[in-house]
């Protein structure tokens, strides 16, 4: 716009400059002749000349001035032009450097333009090989969806095919259901009188089985021998551990679990049962030795389990276990309750409990109302020669919370018949006695098995410690008790005609349990400290001297199911029973 300007103006000064050169001297000559002719005239011409001399003479300084001006405004626009023809070749200068710039300029846009239409071309052609190798693909594709549909075209056919073979099917479905359903029913008439065939066939295979399972269980019981002996050997406790008595002189054989061996005065003592368990046996893994004895009462059999030791050597660990760590009584009951769910329902099963204590050669009725009352055991009046306990409570359980209600009001009596429970309960023995009574509901048979499990009054020898009143009649009557079922066993094991059941409340409450099919277990319970050797011992060897008796073999198992007894007292069994 500048440059624009520039130039115009530069133009405008040119033009003037030229008219002026042209212009000027006819201009100059014009005024001179003019004024020439003025002079002349004044000097011919008088006054009207002088006068008109004067006016021309002002005229002509008029014109002078004029002139003066003209020649000043001449030299203007000489300087002007001057300037112009200056600037002019300034610009002319700059259109030069322009021009120069707009080659350079035109130079680049046009390297640049080359380039860009070499890209261009690049672009072009990448563009073009990439489309010609998608539409390759593209044409690859296509003919592999050819292919599919050629393919699929004769499944299609199929399909279709078989639509139509369906649709013909449901149209003719309901016709053929009907005549299914006439087949299936008349099948299934046939087939219920096969199976009830089978069943009756299955029914007296069952009782056959049946018949051969006790026989071969009395078999196996009797070359196991009726009487087994295991022995339980307690952990040493915390405080033991600190005191000077805590070297345990019992050690066990990594080979044989039934031996046990026993440091006593430089002597090595060996003992064999027919299992030991050492301290560190839990009371799962006891159990798991127990229960199939426990699982015997529901076919029929007695069972007697007791804890036999020294006070503090176990047996109520044994027995009753802590809360969070049940003994036998609790996992017996809870094994039972599931055996008998599972027999269900064939077998109809009805378990009955009771809890009672012999202190003082006095029973007592643990569950009763009245727990200081003393209970007898006599004859049954109905005339069948069977024992019975007047009076006894039993409670009929049918879950483990039942169970657990039951060990709270036995506890409960226990402790409110006494007044130091802990020294009472290692002076007396504790029996929760559990009986099992079933019906088989398709053959009619009817069992009933007893399980007594008993936690044993301490066994020391206290009447040598010379222990007086009281003291030395409880030891008196533990002493009684535990020597009659020494003699009890002694007798059976030596097939006496005559069996001193009746010497001790124990005994003779225990009896049905003791003889003939029965079964006994007897836990002897050691304590593994060198102060309570000898008292383990003692205990060892009696638990010795119970291993090798062998109860008497009489068949009375399949007379047990069949004279079956409601009655929660012992029975007579094959072995005499005499007065005491
Ligand atoms: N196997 C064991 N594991 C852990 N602790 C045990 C075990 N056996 C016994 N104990 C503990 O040893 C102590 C004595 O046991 P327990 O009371 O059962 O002996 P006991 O023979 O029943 O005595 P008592 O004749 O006085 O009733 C208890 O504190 C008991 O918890």
């Amino acid at each position: 716009m500048g440059t624009r300007f520039k130039v115009s103006a530069y133009f405008f000064h040119h033009f003037l400059f030229r008219y002026l050169e042209e212009h000027k001297e006819a201009l100059v000559i014009e005024r001179w002749f003019h004024l020439q002719y003025v002079t002349q005239t004044v000097e011919v011409e008088s006054a009207d000349s002088q006068k008109a001399v004067a006016e021309m003479q002002s005229k002509n300084a008029i014109l002078q001035e004029q002139l003066t001006v003209q020649r000043q405004l001449l030299r203007e626009l000489e300087t002007q032009l001057h300037e112009s023809q200056r600037t002019c070749a300034q610009l002319r200068t700059q259109i030069l450097v322009y021009e120069g710039e707009m080659e350079r300029a035109q130079g680049q846009l046009e390297a640049e333009m080359q380039n860009l239409e070499e890209e261009k071309n690049r672009v072009i052609e990448e563009a073009f090989i990439r489309a010609e190798s998608e539409m390759k693909a593209v044409h690859e594709n296509l003919a592999g969806v050819r292919m599919n549909l050629l393919s699929l075209q004769p499944a299609l056919r199929t399909l279709t095919c078989d639509y139509n073979c369906l649709k013909r099917q449901v149209q003719e479905f309901p016709f053929m259901l009907d005549k299914a359903i006439t087949e299936a029913k008349q099948e299934i008439c046939q087939v219920i009188s096969e199976v009830s065939s089978t069943n009756q066939e299955l029914l007296r295979k069952y009782k056959r089985e049946m018949n051969l399972r006790k026989k071969c269980h009395n078999e196996l019981v009797r070359l196991k021998g009726n009487i087994r002996v295991f022995c339980r050997v307690r952990p040493v406790s915390q405080e033991e551990q600190d005191s000077a008595d805590a070297k345990t002189m019992l050690s066990f054989d990594s080979d044989d679990d039934a031996i046990l061996y026993l440091s006593n005065k430089g002597k090595i003592m060996t003992f064999e049962l027919d299992k030991v368990f050492p301290p560190h046996a839990t009371q799962e893994e006891v159990f798991q030795e127990v229960q199939s004895l426990v699982t015997s009462c529901i076919d029929g059999f007695n069972v007697c389990i007791f804890a036999y030791g020294q006070t503090g050597s176990g047996k109520t660990y044994t027995m009753e276990g802590v809360a969070d760590d049940p003994g036998i009584n609790q996992r017996a009951l809870r094994l039972l309750f599931s055996e008998v769910t599972d027999k269900a329902p064939d077998w109809d099963y009805k378990i009955t409990v009771s809890m009672v204590e012999i202190y003082n050669e006095t029973l007592r009725n643990l569950l009763g109302d009245t727990p200081t009352e003393k209970l007898d055991i006599k004859m049954n009046p109905d005339g069948s020669g069977q024992l019975y306990v007047p009076g006894l409570t039993e409670f009929t359980v049918q879950s483990p919370e039942d169970i657990n209600r039951v060990f709270e009001l036995g506890h409960m009596n226990r402790a409110t018949a006494c007044t130091n429970l802990n020294e009472h309960s290692s002076r007396s023995h504790a029996l929760l006695i559990i009986t099992v009574c079933g019906f088989n509901t398709a053959t009619g048979n009817r069992t009933q098995g007893k399980l007594n499990l008993v936690d044993l009054a301490g066994s020391e020898r206290i009447g040598k410690s010379g222990a007086e009143g009281s003291r030395l009649r409880e030891a008196q009557c533990i002493n009684k008790s535990l020597s009659a079922l020494g003699d009890v066993i002694n007798a059976l094991r030596s097939k006496h005609a005559h069996v001193p059941f009746r010497n001790s409340r124990l005994t003779y409450l225990l009896q049905d349990s003791l003889s003939g099919d029965s079964k006994t277990l007897m836990m002897v319970q050691v304590s593994p400290l060198p102060s309570n050797m000898s008292e383990s011992v003692c205990s060892l060897k009696f638990a010795q001297r119970v291993r090798s008796v062998e109860l008497s073999s009489a068949s009375s198992s399949s007379r047990r199911h069949e004279n079956s007894s409601t009655s929660s007292s012992p029975t007579h069994d094959s072995v005499e029973v005499t007065g005491v």
